[in-house]
């Protein structure tokens, strides 16, 4: 098999800092299977609506500022911000992500969240995964599609008012095909977040496979 061919190529780069690990590979998914997956997960998956695409901050409902669906293996449930997520059947083509995925990174994976942003109006908050049911030995595996966006960590001494930390900020252009691994301890340490772009116009897709405890 030609390096083309492949379905993943890694080429980690790792990105350090205090509590921070992690690992990027850019041109990780076959432009092909990368091009082709952006086509199905933009016209095949179903967002969710209803309830499931709202959330509570400090008790007001809001819509939320991009589209979302789950998947997963069966019976498994995901809970965050407030929402129960039930893991829907996996897409074939998901299913082969997470099959790939789990044999680059000997992890099993078991649940998939997608995240839709429409454009760059649409964004994601910073929050932290560091719900008790995520198997933290597993990580994130994040892989992004589509328009390039940038994703924001801050650490979480920095955000206190009044705050004299010195670590920096760290900034990653996701990049269509691309794989970033936040590995143990990250999630306790580093808020992240996918802010507005406005002058972003076109669609990208992240998908983050995490293991679900049982
Ligand atoms: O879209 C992204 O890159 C961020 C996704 C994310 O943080 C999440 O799904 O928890
Ligand atoms: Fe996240």
């Amino acid at each position: 098999m030609t390096e083309e061919e492949k379905y993943v190529t890694t080429n980690w780069k790792e990105i350090k800092s205090t509590g921070l690990n992690l690992l990027y590979s850019g041109k990780f998914l076959n432009k092909k299977i990368a091009d082709e997956l952006l086509f199905r997960l933009d016209s095949e998956i179903e967002y969710f609506t209803g309830d499931l695409s709202r959330v509570k901050v400090f008790g007001k409902w809001h819509n939320i500022p991009r589209q979302q669906a789950a998947f997963g293996d069966e019976g498994l449930t995901y809970k965050f911000s407030g929402l129960s997520v039930p893991a829907l059947p996996w897409p074939e083509c998901l299913l082969k992500l997470r099959n790939e995925i789990s044999k680059c990174m000997g992890t099993d994976y078991n649940f998939v969240l997608v995240n839709r942003y429409r454009n760059g109006n649409d964004y994601m908050g910073e929050h932290r995964d560091d719900e008790k049911e995520l198997d933290e030995e597993a990580g994130i595996v994040s892989i992004s599609l589509g328009a390039t966006r940038d994703f924001v960590l801050r650490h979480s001494e920095t955000r206190k008012k009044g705050s004299t930390s010195k670590i920096s900020n760290v900034t990653i252009p996701l990049e269509h095909g691309s794989c970033l691994v936040m590995k143990k301890p990250t999630n306790h340490h580093w808020y992240h977040s996918l802010p507005r772009r406005k002058g972003c116009l076109h669609v990208r897709i992240n998908l983050t496979f995490r293991k679900v405890k049982r």
